[in-house]
Formats: structure tokens, C-alpha cells, sequence
């Protein structure tokens, strides 16, 4: 297919009411020149770059698709304490981004994505609905904990909270996978083990309660496996024992390094300083009960599947074919954990077959040398910038904040290293699953995002990543170059907001992907494209129908955020799509 790209700059000067436009002063092409006809004069300032194909302006089945209908659209907002007067329900944002655009502007809003785990402390409405005021942008559940009945009150209490209140909270559930842990203590919430006690560890089951220091063992193999001798490591090392005798099923082990157990805690086990995993390495990814999570989970139609200690690049294939023939909406979005030594081993491929990645920490430190995890995630955070993935940094954050209600200046300048490192998004586990303090620790996490990114702002260090093509045919080539030059554009020219009207998300990704200082209002058709650019930096989604005719597109949205008071006449934007490739330079009427 050849492809025509014609160029033209046109500037204009404004006279009280009409507007002129000079003639083209630039031409880019790779094919046929032709200049783009200009029907009518557009606001002020207009660069258009527009692409097509040489046999037809139209085959893309996009140009001729028709305007798309709002699946809950009108009224949806109604219970809205953020509602607003004038009948604009034709635009859907979430509430708390409209509230932080009308209060702070454009260029203030947040643009590092938050993400909360949902547990004991943070699973009531109120308390979900106090997160989702703090920022929460996406809410996870751990399959590890709890019952699928638990899960589906915390999914069904979420969309309440996103239909009645105005929210567009995604889901993300995050798998078990079969490393191998403990048990759950018999119901209890902790133990404590002490210096130079003994504990059964064991792959019998127990009608509840369990035996006095005894810990069941999920992965059969474990009593064949370990060594007398061997370091137990629980949940990296925050409890260490010795293993000091096999009796059949159990393994008695000599506690070394005391400590609080947690119901379903990782463990690994150690030889003559080396990780033991080579009956681990067999384990299946994705466990049979997984499998019956992920059912779960594409029956509730969740926004996001996160898989625990992927291996490789097959597993994340599988599940996405898996997928596809399964989820009603199509997409769910697959994230893999980067959190096993396998997993740095493939990081390239696993990352190109995911639709995104998490450093998950947690995990990651206990299987490889704790001073080894920085570097791992910077490496993980740029590689996902550079093949376009968005990104999320995992665990341990404001671990502290579980027990007290500030955090220690070292964890935030661990929050802040992840925000200059411009990860898409920031993660709570415990802190907001069962810590005192889930909405404080929330609030931590958005003031310190804020600050960094205002700084960086203030300071224009532009990172010098270098961003390599991504693009697998000469169409995306275009819509690459486009997003790649509108976000330079966006910075030279200091605009106030970058527009991007995208139906499957990935224009807005390409312009996320460049971290311009602006934010970017991504308008997309679709509800679960919506919730799911959620996790992506700088993206403010708005679902909004439109057509493929630009210039009614822009004018509708322009009088529906100006209703709404969320942008102003003047404002400068720069505007892209991914139906007629184009930039638009204008000033908003
Ligand atoms: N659904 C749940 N029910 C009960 N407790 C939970 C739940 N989700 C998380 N938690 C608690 O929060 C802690 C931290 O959450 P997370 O990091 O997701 O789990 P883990 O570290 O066990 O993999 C867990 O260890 C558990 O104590
Ligand atoms: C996020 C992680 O996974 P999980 O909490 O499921 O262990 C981790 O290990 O850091
Ligand atoms: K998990
Ligand atoms: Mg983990």
C-alpha cells in the first residue's frame, strides 16, 4: 500500500470576526504530493499533517464508520456529587479529573496513575469511595486473599461507586500463581515466631485450627524437595528459618531471623547462598485454580488481568488468545509481573506480548539480591517506555504507613525515585489492603507524584530516553511520527492540553508514551477503552461519541468541556486523531 503524506503549515491572523489562512509554507511527503484542500478557515493557528492512502482516502474502515453510540451515556452521572448543571452528559470524565481540572487548571493535574489493592481496611463503600476521591484510578484485587464471593462484592461496590458517583475506577485482578506459600494461618491475621523456636512446615491438611506453630504448605513437592540445612525465607526474609529434620509430610525448621508470619506468605528456599527453583521453574504459571480466576474475572468483566510470576512470553500469549475468544466487550488488558528471575531473563519478550508490566518488588526481592531491585526497575520502567507498555511500580512503597499514619522520608524518596523514573503508575498493597491508614498512604502517594511532576515541569529536564520505532506497518509509522512530533510540538509551543481522539486507545498511548509537559485528554468511544487508559501516564480519558469529521468533532467537544467549565476560550490545544492523521494547532474558540 502506498501512502501519500501532505503537510502544511498554515498560519492566520485574526481579525476581529474571520479568520485567513495563508497559503502552505511546508511540504513533508513519502509518496504522492498532494496539498490538503482547507474547506473552511480553522481558529488561529493550524498545522495539518494528513495521511492517506494512495488508492483511497477512505479504506480505512474508520473514515466511514458511523457516529457510535453511547452505551450509558445520559444519566449516568445523575447521583453525582460533582454534578453538574448544564446537560453535557454526552462527555463522560471522571469526577475527580474534572474537579481537579477546575480547580487547579490544566497543567497541574496528576499525571502518575494510582493504583490501590483492596483488602479488609479499604473493601466498604465509604471506603472505597473515599480512595476514589484521593485519586485512586484503579483498584486491585489479590486472588491470593479472600473468596471469589468477597471479590465480586468489591467489583459490584466499584461500579456502583463509578455509575452513581461519577468514578471510572478499573479493575484489575491480579492472579495467585503457583509459587509456593504458606497457608492462611488457620484464619488468624498473623504469628509471631520467635529466635530459636520450632515450626512444623507441612503439606498436610488440617481441619481449622491448626496445630501450635505449624504451617501448611501449598506445593506437594515441598517436604521431597528441601534439604536439611536448607534457609527458609519467608516473604524474602522477613522471617528466616533452618530446616533441621524431615518426618514424611512435615519439615521441621528452626526459626533464625524472628518475625510476624502472614496468612499466605511466599517462601523460597535457599541452598549454600543460591535460590532453590529448579522443581519451582515446573510449576504451571497459571495455576487450575487460576484458570477458574481468570473465568472469574472475564465474567466480571474486570479491566485488567495481572499475572503472577510469568516465565515467559508463551504463558501471556496463551491467556490473551484465551481471552479474546472469551471476553464478551473483547479486551481485557494482561499485565505481566515481573517478579522471578525467569521473568528479567525474558523481560524483552514477555513485555512485547503483555499489555503492560508491573515491578512487582515484592517477590522480585526475594528472589534475587535486594541492592539488585533498583536497577532491575529502572531497566523495567524504560524498557516498557520504549516498547510502549504502560507500567506499573510495585510494593512496599509506604510499607511503614501500614502501622503509622506518615511514612519514613526513605519511602518517599523511594515514591519519588518512581516518579522521576515516569512510570505509568504507582501501586499500595498492604497499606490500603489491611493498613490503618489506606487513605492517608493515598494521599502520600498523590502529593509526592504532584510535587515531582511540577518540578520537572518547572525545570524542563526532558529525559534524553531514546525512543526507538515501534511501529509494525507504514500506517503506524505515521500515526508514531504524528503523536512523537504533536507532544514536541506540545512542549515548544508551551500548549495548554494535548487532544487525542482515539478509538482503540493507541494514538493515546503513543502520546502518553512521550510524557509531554501537558496532559493529554484522550476521547475514545468505548467505556472499557476509557477505564482502561486509565493506568496510562498523563492520560485523562473521556468517553465522548464522535464522528469521523474532525472539525465537528473538535467543536462539540470544545462546547461540551466549556459547559462544563474545563476549558476556556483562548486555551491553546494541539489535537490528533487516529481517523484523519492529522495535528491541529488552535486556540479553543
Ligand atoms: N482480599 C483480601 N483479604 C484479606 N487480606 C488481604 C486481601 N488482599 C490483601 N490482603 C492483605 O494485604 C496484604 C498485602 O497485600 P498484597 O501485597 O496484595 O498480598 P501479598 O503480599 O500477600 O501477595 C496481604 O498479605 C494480606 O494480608
Ligand atoms: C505485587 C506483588 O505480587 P503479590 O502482592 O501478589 O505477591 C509483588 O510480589 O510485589
Ligand atoms: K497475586
Ligand atoms: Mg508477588
Amino acid at each position: 500500500m502506498s501512502h501519500a503524506v501532505n503537510a502544511f503549515v498554515s498560519s492566520s491572523s485574526r481579525s476581529p470576526s474571520t479568520f485567513t489562512i495563508s497559503r502552505p509554507s511546508v511540504f513533508v511527503s513519502t509518496g504522492n504530493l498532494r496539498a490538503v484542500p482547507v474547506k473552511k478557515p480553522l481558529p488561529l493557528r493550524t498545522l495539518v499533517v494528513k495521511a492517506s492512502s494512495a488508492s483511497s482516502d477512505l479504506d480505512d474502515s474508520s473514515h466511514s464508520s458511523p457516529v457510535l453510540v453511547s452505551e450509558n451515556g445520559a444519566g449516568s452521572r445523575s447521583g453525582s456529587m460533582f454534578a453538574s448543571s448544564v446537560d453535557s452528559s454526552s462527555i463522560e470524565v471522571d469526577a475527580v479529573t474534572e474537579v481537579e481540572l477546575k480547580e487547579n487548571g490544566f497543567r497541574s493535574t496528576r499525571r502518575t496513575k494510582l493504583i490501590c489493592t483492596i483488602g479488609p481496611a479499604s473493601c466498604g463503600f465509604e471506603q472505597l469511595e473515599a480512595l476514589a476521591v484521593e485519586g485512586m484510578n484503579v483498584a486491585r484485587i489479590n486472588m491470593c486473599h479472600g473468596t471469589r464471593d468477597w471479590h465480586r462484592m468489591v467489583i459490584e461496590r466499584v461500579r456502583r461507586l463509578n455509575e452513581e458517583k461519577g468514578f471510572a475506577v478499573a479493575i484489575m485482578m491480579d492472579t495467585e500463581g503457583s509459587e509456593i506459600h504458606m497457608g492462611d494461618l488457620g484464619g488468624a491475621s498473623s504469628a509471631k515466631a520467635e529466635d530459636g523456636e520450632i515450626w512444623n512446615f507441612t503439606v498436610r491438611a488440617f481441619d481449622p485450627p491448626l496445630p501450635e506453630r505449624t504451617i501448611t504448605v501449598n506445593y506437594d513437592g515441598f517436604a521431597e524437595d528441601v534439604r536439611v540445612g536448607d534457609d527458609l525465607l519467608i516473604d524474602g526474609g522477613m522471617v528466616r528459618f533452618e530446616v533441621i529434620e524431615k518426618i514424611g509430610p512435615d519439615v521441621k525448621c528452626l526459626c533464625t531471623d524472628p518475625g510476624l508470619l502472614l496468612p499466605r506468605a511466599n517462601l523460597t528456599f535457599w541452598r549454600d547462598g543460591k535460590l532453590v527453583r529448579e522443581r519451582n521453574a515446573m510449576l504451571p504459571t497459571i495455576s487450575s485454580k487460576d484458570w477458574l480466576d481468570i473465568d472469574f474475572g472475564i465474567a466480571e468483566g474486570v479491566d485488567f488481568i495481572a499475572v503472577s510470576f510469568v516465565k515467559s512470553a508463551e504463558v501471556i500469549k496463551h491467556l490473551k488468545s484465551y481471552i479474546k475468544a472469551r471476553a464478551r466487550d473483547g479486551d481485557i488488558a494482561v499485565i505481566a509481573k515481573i517478579e522471578s528471575i525467569d521473568s528479567l531473563r525474558n523481560l524483552e519478550e514477555i513485555i512485547q506480548a503483555s499489555d503492560g508490566a508491573m515491578v512487582a518488588r515484592g517477590d522480585l526481592g526475594a528472589q534475587i539480591p535486594l541492592e539488585q531491585v533498583p536497577s532491575e526497575q529502572q531497566k523495567i520502567v524504560q524498557l516498557c517506555r520504549q516498547l510502549n507498555r504502560p507500567v506499573i511500580v510495585a510494593s512496599q512503597l509506604l510499607e511503614s504507613m501500614i502501622e503509622y499514619p506518615i511514612p519514613t522520608r526513605a519511602e518517599v524518596a523511594d515514591v519519588s525515585e518512581a516518579v522521576r523514573q515516569r512510570g505509568d503508575a504507582l501501586m499500595l498493597s498492604g497499606e490500603s489492603a489491611m493498613g490503618q491508614f489506606p487513605e492517608k498512604a493515598l494521599t502520600v502517594l498523590r502529593n509526592v507524584s504532584l510535587r515531582i511532576e511540577r518540578r520537572w515541569r518547572e525545570q524542563k529536564r526532558r529525559e534524553v530516553i531514546e525512543l526507538p520505532s515501534i511501529a509494525s506497518s507504514f500506517s503506524d509509522s505515521i500515526s508514531e511520527e504524528i503523536c512523537n512530533s504533536a507532544a514536541k510540538m506540545a512542549n515548544n509551543l508551551e500548549v495548554d492540553a494535548l487532544f487525542v481522539y482515539t478509538k482503540n486507545g493507541h494514538m493515546a498511548s503513543l502520546l502518553s508514551r512521550c510524557r509531554p509537559d501537558c496532559p493529554i485528554f484522550a476521547f475514545t468511544t468505548a467505556t472499557s477503552v476509557r477505564r482502561r487508559l486509565n493506568l496510562q501516564w498523563g492520560l485523562m480519558p473521556f468517553r465522548l461519541n464522535y464522528s469521523d469529521d474532525m472539525e465537528s468533532n473538535l467543536n462539540k467537544t470544545f462546547s461540551l468541556l466549556k459547559a462544563r467549565g474545563m476549558i476556556k476560550s483562548g486555551d491553546l490545544i494541539i489535537a490528533v486523531s487516529d481517523m484523519l492523521q492529522s495535528i491541529q494547532v488552535m486556540n479553543v474558540p
